[in-house]
């Protein structure tokens, strides 16, 4: 492919027509600031199907077009062609010269585009030159200034640039194109799979009713082939019938009425005829009762006489037995009374008699209570003897006081206080042991003192036997004391130390003869309380002990005399209770007898009442049947065979009529049950015909409603013989009908609702199977391009990176330059970045490069590319204006060398670039705003420049 010529219309400067020819060698495009060499690029680029209004450096479409200048007005339209030579093919297009054409009308905002002078899309232009390497004019169509930029150029354009050297481009398209096709296919096929669920909900019921309705039709069609001639025949059958069945009533009917007749004839007769025998029977009555009361009235005269007489008796002995009774109940009545007295007298003694009681008990008691205190008195122990006593038990053997051990006969009491009245308090102990330990307890608690016997060890005292000789021979002496205390054996010693050497004498006198006798030197007591001491000293006088012993017996004596009145008393009002008791119960026996004869005398009076009554009755029947008698006798004497013979013709008659009764009402029987057949005969022709009513319009119904016939249609229509008999006919339309009525509603359009929903539903289904099958081919489509895609950037970037490194080497002599992947597991995604260091510089930052540098850079990476893709066309416009000379030079000679495969364009001013071209143009402004071009001759512009 080589660009061969432009041609230029009103396009910017290019006012007027102006053809740019192109040939192969190096072109160089001279000329002034401002004279339009850049308008060249814009017209490439905007032939190509640029439509960015910055890269074309306009503001608005119509900027495209020539704007006029003070001698020449603008132009209309603005028009460029571009000629490709096509031999090698590289355009797909048949042709060998490829014209493309961008037309562009003022005010019309519109762009036209041609190929070959035929219309085509801005979009066929595209395609057209897709990865041809001016598929994308960044990369073939280098601006002004654009050159450094490229260094600096965002990853996403770095990679576009990168895409068109690997010719993947049209993958790309291709790539968007089916997934805008999976999108829409994946959207058809959401909607149609919607669809198709909704049909196959749909589907189903439908299918049923239409099952259900084609079910009921085949039914009704069968039905319809019985039923019509089977109606015919029913129905003229029950026409038949009813008429049949309405005339047999209508005769029974007249029949019926002429029997009532007769039958209201005869009641009519037989009321008159009973109420004839009424009142023959009432005069028969009439005479019944006259000679009923005759005879009574004559029985009963004959009855009262005696029956008057009898109750005169009964009245009679009923009062005697009334009188009897009174005098027994009044003399039960005294004897109560006289009872009641005396058990009113027995209560009186008996409270008099408890009264005493208890006043004796009283005063028995206060006996009791004196002696008590007296006998007491002796025992008024001291607190020391009284605390060991209560707490006798603490100690080994506690025997209690002398006083407790010890008893004399009465007559030797006086003489035992005299002698041993200080020792009654001693406590007789066992041992020694025990003595000891009751003191210290009498000690220990403070408790005063007192005094013990050991009965185990006590001394005993004796009389020696020469002076107890002596005393027993003396007048008056009784006895020695120890020998007349009364105590147990085990205490014998004690009684011996207590007594033991003391004798008793009658009196005083006797002991002071004793006394003397024995010259003072035993003790003496006597029988009165007086003591005669050893060594004469005599105690004696009035001992009150002794006053206390006779208040006390008195005492004794009061008490056991008022015990025996107590007893004596209780046993009296025992006797007395018995006895009321007995009285009592005598009382109760009488009142009971009373009661039960008050009874008897009631009854008894009430029995006299009745007799009395009944007497009175009879006397006055007796008197009212006299007073009858008479009358009877004074009224026209009506004999009692009259009244019989008058009954007995009263009662033939009634014969004769009860015969005739009881022939009319034979009569009336036989009528009557004629009438109740008759009646039956009506009522089972109008059942019957209300059964034929129902049949005829049941069957009407039927014709009228299912088949829209009457029964005259129907008359008129024929039908072949019915082959099986009536009833099976009959079973069959009954079973046909029940199954219908089973089925119930049926929608009939549903046959075809469902055929044709079916139709839809497979029509869908196809269609969701075509889909999917073309998804699935597009998501392969897709896989397949971007693996190609994949080896291509690779295998593109792999060459590249490697060009772009040895000619940064070159370019910048030393140092390294590569193009970098920002995500290397992206690689049909992925922006880039280039990564560069100039020899000896530590600076990696792109742009804090100088602008020269980041040219060269540019220029190195172009290259790299324009080497491996072998462009076939590129423009560069003024790339190295920021190159040095040196530079200059070097990147002259790699253009150089670069024109030999691809068709190279540059726009300059500098003479280094100049020197090389093969073909110089030479771009002015002759007249003002308008640019004009020209062939320049190498040596005059190399001279104008370079001197
Ligand atoms: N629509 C238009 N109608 C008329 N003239 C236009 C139009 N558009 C641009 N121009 C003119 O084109 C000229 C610019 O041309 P261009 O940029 O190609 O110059 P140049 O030769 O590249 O200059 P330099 O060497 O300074 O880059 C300007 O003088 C401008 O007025």
């Amino acid at each position: 492919m080589f660009l061969k010529k432009i041609e230029l219309k009103g396009f910017k400067s290019f006012a007027f027509p102006t053809t740019i020819e192109f040939k192969k060698g190096l072109t160089v495009i001279v000329g002034p600031n401002g004279s339009g060499k850049s308008n060249i690029n814009d017209a490439l680029k905007w032939v190509l199907g640029e439509t960015s209004k910055k890269t074309l450096r306009a503001k608005k479409t119509d900027d495209m077009i020539f704007s006029g200048t003070v001698t020449k007005n603008a132009a209309d339209y603005a028009e460029v062609s571009l000629f490709f030579d096509n031999s090698n093919k590289l355009l797909e297009h048949q042709e060998q010269e490829v014209i493309i054409t961008r037309k562009s009308y003022r005010n019309q905002n519109e762009n036209k585009y041609f190929i070959n002078k035929e219309k085509v899309r801005r979009k066929d232009i595209r395609n057209l030159f897709l990865d041809t390497g001016l598929g994308n004019t960044d990369l073939s169509i280098i601006s002004q200034g654009s050159v450094a930029k490229i260094a600096e150029a965002r990853p996403q354009d770095l990679r576009s640039l990168l895409d068109e050297a690997s010719g993947v481009s049209k993958y790309q398209i291709h790539k968007k194109e089916a997934l805008l096709k999976l999108d829409k296919v994946k959207t058809n096929l959401d909607i149609f799979e919607v669809k198709l669920n909704a049909l196959k909900r749909q589907i189903e019921p439908l299918k049923k009713a239409s099952e259900q309705a084609k079910n009921y039709l085949q039914i009704k069609a069968e039905l319809t082939k019985i039923e019509l001639p089977l109606i015919q025949i029913i129905l003229k059958d029950s026409y038949h019938k009813q008429k049949e069945l309405i005339e047999t009533e209508k005769k029974s009917k007249k029949e019926k009425e002429i029997i009532e007749k007769n039958l209201d004839k005869f009641a009519k007769e037989l009321k008159e005829n009973q109420a004839n025998l009424l009142k023959l029977d009432q005069e028969i009555m009439v005479l019944h009762t006259k000679q009923t009361d005759l005879q009574n009235n004559l029985n009963k005269k004959i009855n009262f006489s005696g029956d008057k007489k009898e109750f005169s008796n009964k009245i009679k002995h009923s009062l005697y037995s009334i009188n009897d009774l009174k005098e027994i109940i009044k003399e039960a009545e005294k004897e109560e009374q006289n009872l009641t007295k005396e058990i009113s007298s027995f209560k009186i003694k008996m409270s008099d008699l408890r009264q005493e009681t208890e006043d004796y008990i009283g005063k028995s008691n206060q006996i009791k209570f004196q002696l008590e205190h007296l006998k007491n008195a002796d025992k008024n122990y001291n607190r020391a003897v009284k605390s060991i006593l209560d707490n006798k038990l603490i100690f080994n053997l506690i025997y209690g006081t002398v006083k407790d051990i010890i008893k004399v006969e009465k007559k030797y009491e006086l003489a035992l206080e005299a002698a041993v009245a200080n020792k009654f308090q001693n406590i007789v102990v066992n041992n020694e042991k025990t003595i000891k330990d009751a003191i210290s307890f009498l000690k220990k608690n403070k408790l005063g003192v007192a005094t013990f016997i050991p009965a185990e060890n006590v001394k005993e005292k004796t009389i020696i036997s020469e002076l107890k000789n002596v005393i027993l021979k003396i007048n008056g002496f009784t006895a020695i004391l120890s020998d007349v205390i009364k105590i147990d054996s085990k205490f014998k010693n004690v009684a011996l130390s207590l007594g033991g050497n003391i004798a008793i004498f009658e009196d005083l006198d006797s002991a002071l003869i004793a006394a003397k006798f024995i010259q003072y030197r035993l003790p003496i007591v006597t029988l009165e309380g007086d003591i005669i001491y050893p060594g004469f000293t005599v105690k004696g006088g009035f001992n009150n002990k002794i006053s206390k012993k006779i208040e006390l017996e008195k005492y004794q004596l009061g008490q056991e005399k008022l015990e025996k009145i107590i007893k004596k008393n209780e046993m009296m009002i025992d006797n007395l209770e018995t006895n009321i008791l007995d009285f009592n119960a005598k009382r109760d026996l009488v009142q009971k007898e009373i009661i039960r004869n008050a009874e008897r005398l009631h009854h008894l009076d009430w029995e006299f009442q009745q007799l009395l009554e009944n007497y009175q009755t009879i006397f006055k029947e007796d008197f009212d049947l006299n007073k009858v008698e008479t009358k009877i006798k004074t009224e026209k004497p009506l004999s009692l065979e009259k009244i019989i013979n008058q009954i007995k013709s009263l009662n033939a008659q009634k014969h004769q009529l009860s015969i005739k009764i009881i022939d009319a009402q034979d009569d009336q029987q036989l009528q009557n049950k004629r009438w109740q057949e008759l009646l039956q005969k009506i009522q089972y022709s109008e059942i019957n015909l209300d059964k034929l009513i129902r049949v005829i319009s049941e069957n009407v119904d039927i014709l009228n409603k299912d088949y829209q016939l009457t029964y005259q249609n129907l008359e008129e229509k024929e039908f072949p013989k019915l082959k099986e008999p009536l009833e099976e006919i009959i079973k069959n339309q009954q079973q046909y009908r029940k199954e219908l009525r089973a089925i119930g509603y049926i929608d009939q359009e549903a046959i075809e609702r469902y055929q044709k929903l079916e139709k839809d539903y497979q029509k869908l289904n196809h269609e969701v199977s075509d889909l999917s099958e073309a998804k699935a081919k597009l998501n392969s489509t897709v896989k397949i391009m971007d693996q190609e895609m994949i080896k291509r950037i690779n295998k593109t970037f792999v060459k590249i990176n490697d060009r772009f490194d040895a000619i940064f080497k070159t370019l910048f002599r030393g140092g390294n330059g590569r193009l970098e992947f920002l995500e290397p597991e992206n690689l049909l995604e992925s922006g880039l970045e280039i990564k560069a260091s100039a020899p000896g510089k530590a600076v990696k930052n792109l742009s804090l490069y100088s602008g020269g540098e980041k040219s060269l850079i540019a220029l190195s990476l172009i290259f790299a590319i324009n080497e491996i893709r072998n462009l076939p066309l590129l423009l560069l416009d003024e790339v190295e204006a920021a190159l040095d000379e040196a530079n200059v030079e070097r990147f002259a000679n790699f253009a150089k060398i670069l024109n030999n495969q691809t068709q190279l364009i540059i726009v300059s001013h500098r003479p280094g670039t100049m020197e090389k071209a093969d073909i110089l143009y030479g771009v002015t402004m002759q007249e003002k705003g308008i640019t004009s071009i020209f062939n320049v001759s190498l040596d005059k512009i190399k001279e104008e420049f370079i001197n």
